[in-house]
C-alpha cells in the first residue's frame, strides 16, 4: 500500500484521502491554556470542523510558585495537530493558516542559542512581591503613567527581575525573553516575535506610544535587545519551518500569524467587540473583560489595561488567580477518579448558599481586587450536616462572588454593560452558568461552542490570510451565541445578601492566612 510519510508517522495514503473535506480549507486556532493545548480546525464558514488537545502538568517547587517546561508546550502541540491530522483526516495541505491565544505573562528565557535557560515561570507564580515593590519604589506613579497597569507578580517584568536577583549565572546568559505562545511559534517557524496584546502584559510596553518603554528597560537594566520584535496579532509572522513540518506533518507552505493573549482571543471569540457586553472566563484563571474603544481610560491598576487583538482597541480586566484551578483542586483533593460532570451534579442537590458554606478562591493567592500574593483561601461556616454537594457548590459559588467583587470596580467606575458572555472550561456547566445569572444579576450568555480563545486564534489567522476583511464582518460569521441564563430574583436576593457576607471574609481572615504562610515557609 502507498504510504505518505509524516514526520516519523507512516500513513496508508488511502486512508488519509478518505477525508471528506479534501477540497475545504481551513485555519487552525492553537489555545495555548495553563491545563493543556487545544487546537481547533475551523473552515472558511466559521465551522470547527475538529478539535484535539493534550493536557500539560503544572509544578509548584514551593509554595507560590508555579513552572512549567516550555518543551511540553511545544511536544503538546504538535502531538493534538497530528491528531487533527491522522484522526480527524484534516489533509495538511488544506491547512492555509495558524494562529495562536495563549496563557498570558509566562517568561521563557533564551540564550544567544535560542536554547530555554530554565523553566517558564507562569502568569499565577507569585514569588515576585519584593520585585513589585522596588519597581513600586524606583518608579512610583510614573510606572502606571506609562503602562496603565500597577506592577503585580504575575507580569513579566518583576520575573525579569526575580531572575536578575536570584539567578545571575541564568541572567548572564540570557539574550531574549518570549511569552509562552511565541515560544511555541518561534519552535514552528524559527521566527523571534510577540503581538502586542500580550507585550502588554508584560508591563513594559508603553502604552500611548505602543513601543517597548526604554524607560522602563533603561531604569531596570533590561536591554532593549532582549524585547522580541513587537507585531500585530493579524501580521504574518512565517510559515511552518521543514523541522515542525517534518515533526508535525504540517505543510511548509502554511503560514503563521502572530496572535493574541488568551483573554484578547478569548474576548474575539466571544464577541466582545463594543463596551456592552462583558466576557465572564473561567479557565484555570478567572476574568473579567471588558471593551475599551480608547487607551485614555486608566484605571490606575485597579484593573488591568491591556491592548486587544484589534489593532488601536483595548480591554480591562480583574483577574482570580485561582478559578477552575480551585475547582480542580477540590476534584482532584476530595473526588477520586469523580467526572466534573458527576461531582457538579452533586451541587446541583445542594441550594442556594450551599446551607451556610462559603469558600473564598485565593488558594494561590489573589490578583483582583485584592492584590495580596499571600492571602489563602478558606471554608467558612463548616456544619456536621453539610455534604460534599455543599462544599462543591460552596467552590462554585466563591468562585463567582469573586468574579463579582471585579464587576464591583466597574459599577464604582461608572462602567455599565448588560450582557455577560461566559467562556472557558467552566462554562460547560449549566449550574455554574446559572450561579453566574444569579450572582451577576445580569443576563448571562454562552457560546454554541464553547472554544472562545481558540475560536479568536483561529479568527486572527482567518482576517490575516484575507478571508474576511475585519474583525467585525467574521464576528458576524464565526461567533454563534448559545442559550440564554436569565437571573432568578429569588436567587438573586439570596445572593446579593450572601455576597457581603463574603467580602468580609477577605479583611477578617488577611491577617490569618498571612500568619499561616509565614508559619509554612518556616516549618515546611
Ligand atoms: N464539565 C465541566 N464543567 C464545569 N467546569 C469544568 C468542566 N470541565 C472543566 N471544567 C473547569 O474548567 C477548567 C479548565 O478550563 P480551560 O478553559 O480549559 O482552562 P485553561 O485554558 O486554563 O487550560 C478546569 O480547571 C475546571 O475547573
Ligand atoms: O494572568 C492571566 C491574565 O492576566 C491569566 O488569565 C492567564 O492568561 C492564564 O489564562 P488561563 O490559562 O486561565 O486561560
Amino acid at each position: 500500500m502507498t504510504r505518505l510519510a509524516m514526520g516519523r508517522y507512516l500513513v496508508p495514503l488511502p486512508f488519509l484521502l478518505k477525508g471528506d473535506n479534501l477540497m475545504s480549507q481551513y485555519v487552525l486556532g492553537v489555545d495555548l491554556g495553563t491545563s493543556a493545548v487545544k487546537v481547533s480546525a475551523v473552515d472558511r464558514q466559521g465551522n470547527i470542523s475538529a478539535q484535539e488537545s493534550y493536557a500539560f502538568p503544572l509544578s509548584h517547587p514551593q509554595p507560590g510558585y508555579s513552572e512549567q517546561n516550555p518543551a511540553d508546550w511545544v511536544m503538546g502541540t504538535a502531538v493534538a495537530i497530528v491528531r487533527l491530522i491522522l484522526n480527524d483526516h484534516i489533509q495538511a495541505t488544506d491547512i492555509s493558516g495558524i494562529s495562536f491565544s495563549g496563557q498570558m505573562h509566562g517568561l521563557v528565557l533564551l540564550d544567544k542559542n535560542n536554547q530555554v535557560l530554565r523553566p517558564a515561570i507562569l502568569w499565577d507564580d507569585t514569588r515576585t512581591t519584593k520585585q513589585c515593590q522596588e519597581i513600586t519604589t524606583q518608579m512610583g506613579e510614573r510606572f502606571i503613567d506609562i503602562t496603565h497597569n500597577r506592577p503585580l507578580e504575575g507580569f513579566t517584568l518583576p520575573k525579569l527581575l526575580w531572575v536578575q536577583e536570584n539567578e545571575p549565572e541564568i541572567w548572564q546568559q540570557a539574550t531574549t525573553f518570549l511569552l509562552p505562545k511565541d515560544y511555541v511559534r518561534f519552535r514552528m517557524t524559527g521566527k523571534l516575535a510577540t503581538d502586542y496584546s500580550d507585550a502588554t502584559g508584560t508591563v513594559m510596553l508603553d502604552a500611548d506610544q505602543q513601543t517597548w518603554s526604554p524607560e522602563i528597560c533603561q531604569q531596570f537594566n533590561i536591554p532593549l535587545s532582549m524585547c522580541p520584535e513587537l507585531k500585530q496579532s493579524i501580521a504574518e509572522v512565517g510559515h511552518i519551518s521543514d523541522s515542525f513540518a517534518e515533526f508535525s506533518g504540517l505543510s511548509p507552505a502554511t503560514k503563521v500569524f502572530a496572535g493574541a493573549a488568551d483573554n484578547a482571543a478569548g474576548a474575539l471569540g466571544a464577541g466582545i467587540l463594543k463596551p456592552n457586553r462583558v466576557l465572564s472566563s473561567i479557565g484555570t484563571s478567572g476574568v473579567v473583560l471588558k471593551y475599551e474603544a480608547n487607551a485614555s481610560v486608566n484605571y490606575r491598576g485597579l484593573l488591568q489595561f491591556e491592548d486587544h487583538a484589534i489593532p488601536n482597541t483595548y480591554y480591562s480586566m480583574g483577574v482570580t488567580l485561582a478559578a477552575g484551578y480551585s475547582l480542580n483542586w477540590f476534584k482532584k483533593t476530595f473526588c477520586g477518579q469523580e467526572s466534573f460532570t458527576k461531582m457538579i451534579a452533586s451541587a446541583a442537590k445542594s441550594v442556594v448558599g450551599a446551607h451556610g458554606l462559603l469558600f473564598t478562591p485565593y488558594i494561590v493567592g489573589e490578583r483582583t481586587p485584592y492584590a495580596d500574593a499571600d492571602v489563602r483561601g478558606s471554608f467558612t461556616g463548616i456544619d456536621g450536616t453539610h455534604q460534599k454537594g455543599d462544599f462543591v457548590r460552596a467552590v462554585m459559588e466563591g468562585i463567582i462572588f469573586s468574579f463579582r467583587d471585579i464587576m464591583a470596580i466597574y459599577d464604582e467606575k461608572d462602567s455599565t454593560f448588560d450582557t455577560v458572555i461566559s467562556i472557558g472550561g467552566g462554562a460547560k456547566s449549566e449550574l455554574w452558568l446559572q450561579i453566574q445569572a444569579d450572582i451577576f444579576n445580569k443576563k448571562v450568555v454562552s457560546l454554541k461552542n464553547e472554544q472562545g480563545p481558540g475560536l479568536g486564534a483561529a479568527m486572527i489567522a482567518a482576517v490575516g490570510l484575507g478571508w474576511y476583511s475585519d474583525f467585525q464582518a467574521i464576528t458576524r460569521q464565526f461567533v454563534h451565541l448559545g442559550p440564554v441564563h436569565e437571573p432568578i430574583p429569588k436567587n438573586v436576593a439570596q445572593y446579593q445578601k450572601l455576597h457581603q457576607i463574603y467580602q468580609q471574609v477577605y479583611r477578617q481572615t488577611q491577617s490569618l492566612s498571612h500568619d499561616l504562610l509565614a508559619f509554612r515557609r518556616e516549618f515546611n
